[in-house]
């Protein structure tokens, strides 16, 4: 296949022998470009298993910036990524390499012991799968890894990447090899069944075109897996680095999975997808801020089913819940959205524009206190809104609650974020900072604990108000609606 499609990437083969020249092989370990030639002595037909040399220091780069000491290589070969990656690690390192190959694991073994670092390898002969399962049987090592090497086959990521993310944990990595697939991931089926038999004389091998489905719908399914952030390197054959993050999701990720893909994702307004992008690019660090997708819709719905025309929002970040409610809303519908930030809500509000409803918000910079206290000062407003949506610092919602009280009409709802917060309201103080702690590998941030508290008094003041009934939404990361009854 080496002759035939070329795995680079590069716009041409003088800027990776550029690369690799420059770069690249002054750089390399005696013992990787030792093993490096032993595997292409022994087998000069599987040239190309082997990562080639730059992603090798690419994947190392990334164990040393992560200081990763517990790591997982599936699909090792002969070793050439595991040991790039095991001269990256402390000496108290622990590498877990599983293939069903031992014989080209024994290839590469002698220059593993030469560099010194067998002692952190345990190599197991196992099926991927048998292998991942036993590791999972052991509880002590969910969560426990964090760095993860995928180069086994191909139609089989999808089937790993479940077990990986038990394994990995918040923070860590799994990096998928192969992922641009000879580069033949953005060229149609047809046409690279025609290259390769104009280039080979010989049909494309059964495997090529499996693997490059595969691949093809593993991006796919990546770029909207909400439990990691991706980022897509074309280095080697394509490698995508996903990083496991701590999602608001209370329900169990196949079944949020499931609902996104089916119900949610197909119907979302063009303009929300493209604020919802424009966001993830502007603040990665922030991505949870903006509600969820199935959540905006739920809020749209909401809105929609009470024929709300005066609506306030308070916590408007970028605007995807401001834009969901936007636009369900009638023509001369007012929406009056209080933040501080009004920095973040231009990079929304393009968005806004473009899907004809910026008329309708009146952004007001605010402390949400000071603009509910103005808004108040105007005695007109009292009992005028039929909606509100707050989703600012949740340990000011009782503050906020008593004069949302006296804005809402009677029959109106107002809807508060967050009241689940990431599924710790059921769980006592001590095990979440014990989960925080053995999942990021650091102590629970202060406004995390504090906010939980906060949500847990703001739950059990709600349920005994006699002046709202209230309907506890599993939705998101918990909306509770609160309809004013008195
Ligand atoms: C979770 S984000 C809101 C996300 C938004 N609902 C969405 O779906 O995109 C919280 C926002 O509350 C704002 N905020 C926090 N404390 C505030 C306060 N005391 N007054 C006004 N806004 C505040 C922050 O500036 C931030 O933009």
């Amino acid at each position: 296949m080496a002759d035939t499609v070329s795995k680079t990437l590069l716009f041409s083969t003088d800027l990776q022998q550029y690369i690799f020249d420059t770069s690249v092989y002054p750089k390399e370990h005696k013992q990787l470009k030792e093993l490096r030639e032993a595997t292409f002595d022994k087998y000069s037909d599987k040239r190309e298993f082997s990562v080639p040399v730059d992603e090798g220091m690419f994947l190392a780069m990334v164990v040393k910036l992560m200081n990763a000491k517990r790591t997982l290589e599936i699909g090792v070969f002969t070793g050439y990524s595991l040991l790039s990656t095991a001269l990256a690690m402390p000496d108290d390192g622990q590498i877990t390499a599983i293939d069903l190959d031992r014989e080209a694991y024994e290839v590469g073994l002698p220059f593993m012991e030469k560099a010194g670092v067998a002692g952190k390898i345990n190599f197991v002969q196992s099926d991927a799968i048998s292998g991942l399962d036993e590791l999972l049987r052991d509880g002590d090592n969910e969560g426990a890894f964090d760095f993860v090497f995928v180069d086994a086959d191909k139609p089989s990521y999808m089937t790993y990447h479940e077990r990986i993310l038990k394994l990995l944990r918040v923070g860590g990595v799994v990096a998928y090899d192969n992922t641009l697939w000879y580069a033949t991931v953005a060229v149609d089926e047809g046409s690279v069944r025609d290259l390769l038999r104009s280039r080979t004389k010989q049909e494309a091998p059964e495997y090529f075109i499996k693997s490059r489905a595969a691949l093809i719908e593993l991006n796919r399914f990546l770029a909207s897996d909400q439990r990691v952030e991706i980022s897509q390197v074309s280095i080697g054959d394509g490698v995508t680095l996903c990083r496991r993050v701590l999602i608001q999701s209370i329900l169990r990720c196949c079944i949020q999975q499931y609902i996104f893909d089916t119900s949610v994702y197909p119907n979302e307004h063009k303009q929300l997808k493209e604020l919802r992008e424009a966001t993830f690019d502007k603040y990665s660090d922030k991505r949870e801020f903006s509600v969820p997708v199935d959540e905006g819709m739920f809020l749209a719905m909401v809105v929609k089913l009470m024929n709300a025309k005066r609506t306030l929002e308070i916590g408007v970040f970028t605007g995807y819940s401001l834009l969901s409610t936007a636009l369900a809303m009638p023509d001369d519908g007012q929406i009056t959205a209080i933040d501080l930030d009004r920095e973040a809500y231009e990079v929304g509000l393009p968005f806004m524009e473009k899907a004809g409803v910026a008329g309708k918000i009146n952004f007001v910079q605010s402390d949400a206190i000071s603009g509910l206290d103005e808004l108040l000062r105007d005695g007109e407003n009292e009992g005028v809104f039929d909606f509100v949506f707050v989703d600012a610092d949740k340990p000011s919602y009782l503050t906020y609650h008593e004069s949302v009280l006296k804005l809402l009409r009677v029959g109106g709802v107002v809807a508060y974020d967050n009241t689940l917060w990431y599924a710790t309201v059921a769980v006592d103080e001590g095990s979440v900072r014990d989960l925080l702690r053995s999942r990021t590998k650091q102590e629970a941030p202060e406004y995390f604990i504090k906010s939980r508290a906060a949500l847990i008094e703001l739950n059990r003041f709600l349920a005994s108000d006699q002046r709202v009934e209230i309907s506890q939404v599993s939705i998101g990361d918990g909306v509770t609606l609160c309809r004013r009854v008195r």
